[in-house]
Protein backbone atom coordinates (compact mmCIF):
# COMPACT_ATOMS: atom_id res chain seq x y z
CA UNK A 1 0.00 0.00 0.00
CA UNK A 2 1.20 3.17 -0.76
CA UNK A 3 0.43 5.48 1.47
CA UNK A 4 0.71 6.97 4.95
CA UNK A 5 -0.80 6.72 7.93
CA UNK A 6 -0.93 10.09 8.83
CA UNK A 7 -2.25 12.64 7.27
CA UNK A 8 -0.69 16.39 7.24
CA UNK A 9 -2.92 19.20 8.44
CA UNK A 10 -3.25 20.69 5.06
CA UNK A 11 -4.60 17.37 3.55
CA UNK A 12 -6.35 16.70 6.04
CA UNK A 13 -8.09 20.64 5.97
CA UNK A 14 -8.62 19.97 1.87
CA UNK A 15 -10.27 16.67 2.61
CA UNK A 16 -12.64 18.46 5.27
CA UNK A 17 -13.44 21.06 2.97
CA UNK A 18 -14.43 18.16 0.21
CA UNK A 19 -16.95 17.36 2.92
CA UNK A 20 -18.42 20.71 3.33
CA UNK A 21 -18.80 21.75 -0.03
CA UNK A 22 -20.66 18.27 -1.16
CA UNK A 23 -22.73 18.53 2.10
CA UNK A 24 -24.12 22.27 0.98
CA UNK A 25 -26.06 21.33 -2.34
CA UNK A 26 -24.02 18.97 -4.44
CA UNK A 27 -24.35 16.19 -1.56
CA UNK A 28 -28.31 16.38 -2.71
CA UNK A 29 -27.57 15.83 -5.88
CA UNK A 30 -25.50 12.92 -5.59
CA UNK A 31 -27.46 11.51 -3.09
CA UNK A 32 -30.18 11.86 -6.00
CA UNK A 33 -28.38 9.96 -8.29
CA UNK A 34 -27.94 7.09 -6.15
CA UNK A 35 -31.67 6.37 -5.38
CA UNK A 36 -32.95 3.22 -7.29
CA UNK A 37 -35.77 4.28 -9.26
CA UNK A 38 -37.59 1.22 -9.59
CA UNK A 39 -38.86 -1.22 -6.97
CA UNK A 40 -36.42 -3.99 -9.10
CA UNK A 41 -33.37 -1.92 -7.93
CA UNK A 42 -34.26 -1.14 -4.26
CA UNK A 43 -32.03 -3.42 -2.01
CA UNK A 44 -33.00 -5.10 0.80
CA UNK A 45 -36.17 -4.73 2.11
CA UNK A 46 -37.72 -7.73 1.03
CA UNK A 47 -40.81 -7.98 2.78
CA UNK A 48 -42.14 -4.08 2.07
CA UNK A 49 -40.78 -4.74 -1.84
CA UNK A 50 -43.28 -7.63 -1.72
CA UNK A 51 -46.14 -5.89 -0.66
CA UNK A 52 -45.68 -3.17 -2.07
CA UNK A 53 -45.19 -4.69 -5.44
CA UNK A 54 -48.59 -6.46 -4.93
CA UNK A 55 -50.63 -2.90 -3.77
CA UNK A 56 -49.34 -1.29 -7.11
CA UNK A 57 -49.65 -4.54 -9.48
CA UNK A 58 -53.04 -5.02 -8.54
CA UNK A 59 -54.29 -1.40 -9.07
CA UNK A 60 -52.48 -1.58 -12.57
CA UNK A 61 -54.18 -4.43 -12.90
CA UNK A 62 -57.73 -2.81 -12.18
CA UNK A 63 -56.57 0.43 -13.64
CA UNK A 64 -57.51 2.01 -10.55
CA UNK A 65 -54.93 4.60 -8.33
CA UNK A 66 -53.40 2.53 -5.64
CA UNK A 67 -54.55 3.04 -1.78
CA UNK A 68 -52.91 5.43 0.19
CA UNK A 69 -49.80 4.18 1.37
CA UNK A 70 -47.60 5.23 4.54
CA UNK A 71 -44.17 4.99 4.89
CA UNK A 72 -42.58 5.00 8.49
CA UNK A 73 -39.01 4.38 9.74
CA UNK A 74 -35.93 6.02 10.63
CA UNK A 75 -34.20 8.58 8.67
CA UNK A 76 -32.25 7.60 5.19
CA UNK A 77 -33.43 3.81 4.89
CA UNK A 78 -35.52 4.62 1.98
CA UNK A 79 -38.65 6.34 2.32
CA UNK A 80 -38.54 9.08 -0.01
CA UNK A 81 -36.64 6.54 -2.94
CA UNK A 82 -40.21 4.82 -2.17
CA UNK A 83 -42.35 7.38 -2.63
CA UNK A 84 -40.48 8.47 -5.90
CA UNK A 85 -40.73 4.56 -7.01
CA UNK A 86 -44.09 4.16 -6.13
CA UNK A 87 -45.55 7.32 -8.82
CA UNK A 88 -42.46 5.82 -11.30
CA UNK A 89 -43.85 2.38 -11.06
CA UNK A 90 -47.14 3.74 -11.82
CA UNK A 91 -46.58 6.14 -14.31
CA UNK A 92 -48.00 8.89 -12.56
CA UNK A 93 -47.12 12.49 -12.03
CA UNK A 94 -45.33 12.92 -8.08
CA UNK A 95 -46.20 15.83 -6.04
CA UNK A 96 -43.82 16.52 -3.67
CA UNK A 97 -44.78 18.64 -0.19
CA UNK A 98 -44.51 18.39 3.37
CA UNK A 99 -46.23 18.29 6.93
CA UNK A 100 -43.99 21.50 7.52
CA UNK A 101 -44.59 23.29 4.75
CA UNK A 102 -48.88 23.47 5.35
CA UNK A 103 -49.28 25.70 7.60
CA UNK A 104 -52.98 26.26 6.88
CA UNK A 105 -55.74 24.57 5.44
CA UNK A 106 -55.87 26.59 2.70
CA UNK A 107 -52.04 25.71 1.57
CA UNK A 108 -53.21 22.06 1.32
CA UNK A 109 -56.63 22.76 -0.07
CA UNK A 110 -54.17 24.65 -3.23
CA UNK A 111 -52.34 21.54 -3.46
CA UNK A 112 -55.31 19.29 -3.63
CA UNK A 113 -57.29 21.14 -5.89
CA UNK A 114 -54.66 21.49 -8.77
CA UNK A 115 -54.28 17.57 -8.60
CA UNK A 116 -54.78 15.22 -12.14
CA UNK A 117 -56.36 11.54 -11.72
CA UNK A 118 -53.96 9.13 -10.62
CA UNK A 119 -50.99 11.69 -9.57
CA UNK A 120 -49.17 10.78 -6.21
CA UNK A 121 -48.99 13.09 -4.00
CA UNK A 122 -46.13 12.81 -1.32
CA UNK A 123 -46.01 14.49 1.86
CA UNK A 124 -43.02 13.83 3.61
CA UNK A 125 -42.97 14.42 7.88
CA UNK A 126 -46.34 13.81 7.68
CA UNK A 127 -46.68 13.78 11.63
CA UNK A 128 -45.72 17.88 11.28
CA UNK A 129 -48.74 18.70 9.63
CA UNK A 130 -51.03 21.10 11.39
CA UNK A 131 -54.39 20.10 12.79
CA UNK A 132 -57.08 21.82 10.26
CA UNK A 133 -54.85 20.73 7.31
CA UNK A 134 -54.59 17.02 9.01
CA UNK A 135 -58.88 16.60 9.22
CA UNK A 136 -58.90 18.00 5.82
CA UNK A 137 -56.47 15.76 4.86
CA UNK A 138 -58.91 13.17 6.48
CA UNK A 139 -61.53 13.83 4.16
CA UNK A 140 -59.62 14.31 0.93
CA UNK A 141 -57.96 10.76 1.62
CA UNK A 142 -61.67 9.07 2.03
CA UNK A 143 -64.14 11.06 -0.27
CA UNK A 144 -61.97 12.78 -2.40
CA UNK A 145 -63.53 15.87 -1.46
CA UNK A 146 -62.56 18.84 0.84
CA UNK A 147 -64.57 21.70 2.08
CA UNK A 148 -62.74 24.98 1.17
CA UNK A 149 -64.32 27.96 3.50
CA UNK A 150 -64.31 31.07 2.35
CA UNK A 151 -64.90 33.75 4.48
CA UNK A 152 -64.55 34.13 8.01
CA UNK A 153 -66.81 34.51 11.50
CA UNK A 154 -70.78 34.00 11.13
CA UNK A 155 -70.65 34.66 7.07
CA UNK A 156 -68.50 32.37 6.63
CA UNK A 157 -69.45 29.43 4.26
CA UNK A 158 -68.07 25.96 3.51
CA UNK A 159 -67.79 25.03 -0.46
CA UNK A 160 -67.34 21.32 -1.11
CA UNK A 161 -64.80 20.69 -3.90
CA UNK A 162 -64.47 17.47 -5.50
CA UNK A 163 -60.67 15.93 -6.09
CA UNK A 164 -59.93 13.32 -8.29
CA UNK A 165 -58.63 9.94 -6.99
CA UNK A 166 -54.96 10.49 -6.11
CA UNK A 167 -52.17 8.62 -4.27
CA UNK A 168 -51.43 9.83 -0.81
CA UNK A 169 -48.12 8.68 -0.30
CA UNK A 170 -47.00 9.47 3.76
CA UNK A 171 -43.32 9.45 5.32
CA UNK A 172 -42.71 9.56 8.56
CA UNK A 173 -40.30 8.85 10.80
CA UNK A 174 -42.36 8.56 13.76
CA UNK A 175 -46.13 6.87 13.27
CA UNK A 176 -46.46 7.22 16.93
CA UNK A 177 -47.01 10.42 16.49
CA UNK A 178 -49.33 10.25 13.74
CA UNK A 179 -53.31 10.44 15.36
CA UNK A 180 -55.65 7.12 14.76
CA UNK A 181 -57.52 8.54 12.31
CA UNK A 182 -55.22 9.49 9.75
CA UNK A 183 -52.64 6.61 10.12
CA UNK A 184 -55.88 4.19 9.68
CA UNK A 185 -56.89 5.98 6.38
CA UNK A 186 -53.76 4.83 4.59
CA UNK A 187 -54.74 1.41 2.99
CA UNK A 188 -51.09 -0.22 3.60
CA UNK A 189 -48.08 1.19 5.89
CA UNK A 190 -44.32 0.18 5.24
CA UNK A 191 -42.28 -0.50 8.09
CA UNK A 192 -38.76 0.65 6.90
CA UNK A 193 -36.27 -1.87 8.77
CA UNK A 194 -32.27 -1.20 9.69
CA UNK A 195 -30.53 -2.52 6.33
CA UNK A 196 -28.12 -5.95 7.69
CA UNK A 197 -24.57 -5.53 6.85
CA UNK A 198 -24.81 -8.00 3.53
CA UNK A 199 -27.48 -5.44 2.01
CA UNK A 200 -25.31 -2.19 2.77
CA UNK A 201 -22.41 -3.79 0.90
CA UNK A 202 -24.82 -4.51 -2.03
CA UNK A 203 -25.89 -0.75 -1.67
CA UNK A 204 -22.13 -0.07 -1.47
CA UNK A 205 -21.15 -1.64 -4.31
CA UNK A 206 -23.94 -0.66 -6.53
CA UNK A 207 -23.23 3.32 -5.45
CA UNK A 208 -19.79 2.45 -6.66
CA UNK A 209 -20.30 1.40 -9.70
CA UNK A 210 -22.44 4.62 -10.33
CA UNK A 211 -19.79 6.95 -8.98
CA UNK A 212 -17.31 5.07 -10.94
CA UNK A 213 -15.49 3.89 -7.73
CA UNK A 214 -13.29 1.04 -7.61
CA UNK A 215 -14.08 -0.79 -3.98
CA UNK A 216 -12.58 -4.29 -2.81
CA UNK A 217 -14.67 -6.93 -1.58
CA UNK A 218 -13.07 -6.23 1.78
CA UNK A 219 -13.49 -2.26 1.06
CA UNK A 220 -17.48 -2.69 0.43
CA UNK A 221 -17.42 -4.41 3.41
CA UNK A 222 -15.72 -2.32 5.75
CA UNK A 223 -18.06 1.01 5.06
CA UNK A 224 -21.03 -1.14 5.03
CA UNK A 225 -20.06 -2.38 8.80
CA UNK A 226 -19.89 0.96 10.37
CA UNK A 227 -22.52 2.46 8.33
CA UNK A 228 -25.47 1.73 11.57
CA UNK A 229 -28.08 -0.55 8.93
CA UNK A 230 -28.72 3.00 7.00
CA UNK A 231 -28.14 3.62 3.43
CA UNK A 232 -27.58 6.96 3.16
CA UNK A 233 -24.79 7.00 5.67
CA UNK A 234 -23.34 3.32 3.47
CA UNK A 235 -23.46 6.24 0.39
CA UNK A 236 -22.54 8.75 2.78
CA UNK A 237 -19.52 6.73 3.78
CA UNK A 238 -18.32 5.93 0.50
CA UNK A 239 -18.25 9.16 -0.62
CA UNK A 240 -15.97 10.12 1.95
CA UNK A 241 -13.69 7.22 1.42
CA UNK A 242 -13.62 7.88 -1.97
CA UNK A 243 -12.08 11.30 -1.64
CA UNK A 244 -9.27 9.72 0.75
CA UNK A 245 -8.40 6.99 -2.00
CA UNK A 246 -8.09 9.35 -4.64
CA UNK A 247 -6.59 12.32 -2.75
CA UNK A 248 -3.83 9.68 -0.94
CA UNK A 249 -4.09 6.66 -2.84
CA UNK A 250 -4.57 5.34 -6.48
CA UNK A 251 -8.46 5.75 -5.75
CA UNK A 252 -8.45 2.07 -5.43
CA UNK A 253 -11.06 1.38 -1.67
CA UNK A 254 -9.19 -1.17 -0.35
CA UNK A 255 -9.90 -2.36 3.48
CA UNK A 256 -7.00 -0.13 4.90
CA UNK A 257 -8.15 2.47 2.32
CA UNK A 258 -11.85 2.37 3.83
CA UNK A 259 -10.65 2.09 8.12
CA UNK A 260 -7.90 5.11 8.22
CA UNK A 261 -10.55 7.04 6.02
CA UNK A 262 -13.31 6.26 8.28
CA UNK A 263 -11.25 6.47 11.69
CA UNK A 264 -9.86 10.12 9.83
CA UNK A 265 -14.16 10.84 9.79
CA UNK A 266 -14.71 9.53 13.59
CA UNK A 267 -16.53 6.85 12.62
CA UNK A 268 -15.76 4.28 14.56
CA UNK A 269 -15.72 0.45 14.33
CA UNK A 270 -19.23 -0.23 15.50
CA UNK A 271 -20.36 2.88 12.85
CA UNK A 272 -20.47 5.33 15.97
CA UNK A 273 -20.25 8.93 14.51
CA UNK A 274 -19.42 11.95 17.17
CA UNK A 275 -22.78 12.69 18.11
CA UNK A 276 -23.05 8.71 19.60
CA UNK A 277 -20.21 8.81 21.40
CA UNK A 278 -21.04 12.86 22.52
CA UNK A 279 -24.40 11.14 24.10
CA UNK A 280 -22.78 8.11 25.37
CA UNK A 281 -19.77 10.04 27.05
CA UNK A 282 -22.10 12.94 28.29
CA UNK A 283 -24.59 10.16 29.76
CA UNK A 284 -21.50 8.23 31.45
CA UNK A 285 -19.36 10.77 32.63
CA UNK A 286 -21.47 13.80 33.25
CA UNK A 287 -24.38 12.10 34.51
CA UNK A 288 -23.70 8.75 35.91
CA UNK A 289 -25.01 6.36 33.54
CA UNK A 290 -28.02 7.82 34.01
CA UNK A 291 -30.83 8.01 34.35
CA UNK A 292 -31.74 11.60 32.47
CA UNK A 293 -34.16 12.74 30.41
CA UNK A 294 -33.71 12.77 26.80
CA UNK A 295 -34.30 17.09 26.58
CA UNK A 296 -31.43 17.08 29.65
CA UNK A 297 -29.08 14.92 27.43
CA UNK A 298 -29.78 17.09 24.16
CA UNK A 299 -28.77 20.61 25.46
CA UNK A 300 -25.73 18.49 27.17
CA UNK A 301 -24.06 17.71 24.28
CA UNK A 302 -25.87 20.77 21.93
CA UNK A 303 -28.08 19.34 19.68
CA UNK A 304 -32.11 19.38 19.02
CA UNK A 305 -33.93 17.35 21.28
CA UNK A 306 -35.12 15.53 18.12
CA UNK A 307 -31.81 15.02 16.64
CA UNK A 308 -30.70 12.97 19.39
CA UNK A 309 -34.43 11.25 20.05
CA UNK A 310 -34.35 10.63 15.94
CA UNK A 311 -30.70 10.15 14.93
CA UNK A 312 -28.73 9.18 17.38
CA UNK A 313 -31.20 7.31 19.87
CA UNK A 314 -32.39 4.54 18.13
CA UNK A 315 -28.95 3.42 17.12
CA UNK A 316 -27.74 3.11 20.45
CA UNK A 317 -30.80 1.29 21.47
CA UNK A 318 -30.11 -1.31 19.01
CA UNK A 319 -26.78 -1.59 19.51
CA UNK A 320 -27.61 -2.35 23.10
CA UNK A 321 -25.64 0.95 24.14
CA UNK A 322 -28.47 3.01 25.36
CA UNK A 323 -31.79 2.21 27.26
CA UNK A 324 -34.62 4.22 27.29
CA UNK A 325 -36.56 3.74 30.51
CA UNK A 326 -39.83 5.82 32.36
CA UNK A 327 -37.37 7.69 34.44
CA UNK A 328 -34.96 8.53 31.52
CA UNK A 329 -32.02 7.26 29.56
CA UNK A 330 -29.48 4.58 30.63
CA UNK A 331 -26.20 4.03 29.68
CA UNK A 332 -25.66 0.21 29.68
CA UNK A 333 -22.72 -1.76 30.66
CA UNK A 334 -21.63 -1.93 26.67
CA UNK A 335 -21.61 1.34 26.94
CA UNK A 336 -19.19 2.56 29.55
CA UNK A 337 -16.90 0.01 27.76
CA UNK A 338 -17.08 1.33 24.54
CA UNK A 339 -15.90 4.43 26.04
CA UNK A 340 -13.10 2.29 27.98
CA UNK A 341 -14.68 3.00 31.31
CA UNK A 342 -15.45 0.63 34.02
CA UNK A 343 -18.94 -0.09 34.22
CA UNK A 344 -20.18 1.10 38.03
CA UNK A 345 -20.93 -2.00 40.00
CA UNK A 346 -24.40 -2.90 40.46
CA UNK A 347 -24.98 -1.36 44.35
CA UNK A 348 -24.37 1.91 42.69
CA UNK A 349 -20.12 2.25 43.78
CA UNK A 350 -17.63 3.37 41.39
CA UNK A 351 -14.47 0.47 41.81
CA UNK A 352 -11.85 1.78 42.36
CA UNK A 353 -9.81 0.79 40.22
CA UNK A 354 -10.60 1.10 36.17
CA UNK A 355 -9.68 -0.44 33.19
N1 LIG B 1 -33.16 0.05 -0.53
C1 LIG B 1 -32.22 0.87 -0.99
N2 LIG B 1 -31.37 0.46 -1.92
C2 LIG B 1 -30.41 1.27 -2.38
N3 LIG B 1 -30.25 2.55 -1.99
C3 LIG B 1 -31.08 3.01 -1.06
C4 LIG B 1 -32.12 2.22 -0.53
N4 LIG B 1 -32.80 2.94 0.37
C5 LIG B 1 -32.22 4.14 0.40
N5 LIG B 1 -31.19 4.20 -0.46
C6 LIG B 1 -30.29 5.34 -0.63
O1 LIG B 1 -30.27 6.08 0.58
C7 LIG B 1 -30.49 7.46 0.35
C8 LIG B 1 -31.48 7.95 1.36
O2 LIG B 1 -32.76 7.43 1.11
P1 LIG B 1 -34.08 8.32 1.30
O3 LIG B 1 -33.79 9.74 1.00
O4 LIG B 1 -35.15 7.68 0.51
O5 LIG B 1 -34.35 8.15 2.85
P2 LIG B 1 -35.57 8.68 3.72
O6 LIG B 1 -36.12 7.48 4.42
O7 LIG B 1 -36.50 9.48 2.90
O8 LIG B 1 -34.88 9.60 4.79
P3 LIG B 1 -35.48 10.88 5.59
O9 LIG B 1 -36.34 10.33 6.70
O10 LIG B 1 -34.26 11.55 6.14
O11 LIG B 1 -36.22 11.71 4.61
C9 LIG B 1 -30.96 7.59 -1.09
O12 LIG B 1 -30.17 8.52 -1.74
C10 LIG B 1 -30.75 6.24 -1.73
O13 LIG B 1 -29.72 6.33 -2.67
MG1 LIG C 1 -36.90 11.51 2.88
Amino acid sequence: MEHDEELSAAEEAHLRSLVDAEADGDERAVEAALRPRSLDEVVGQERVREQLGLVLEAARRRGRTPDHVLLSGPPGLGKTTLAMIIAAEMSAPLRLTSGPAITHAGDLAAILSGMNEGDVLFVDEIHRMSRPAEEMLYMAMEDFRVDVVIGKGPGATAIPLEIPPFTLVGATTRAGLLPGPLRDRFGFTAHLEFYEPGDLDRIVRRSAGLLGCEVETAGSAEIASRSRGTPRIANRLLRRVRDYAQVRADGLVTREIARVALDLYEVDESGLDRLDRAVLDVLCRRFGGGPVGVSTLAVAVGEERETVEEVAEPFLVRSGLLARTPRGRVATPAAWRHLGLAPPAVDGTTPLFGP
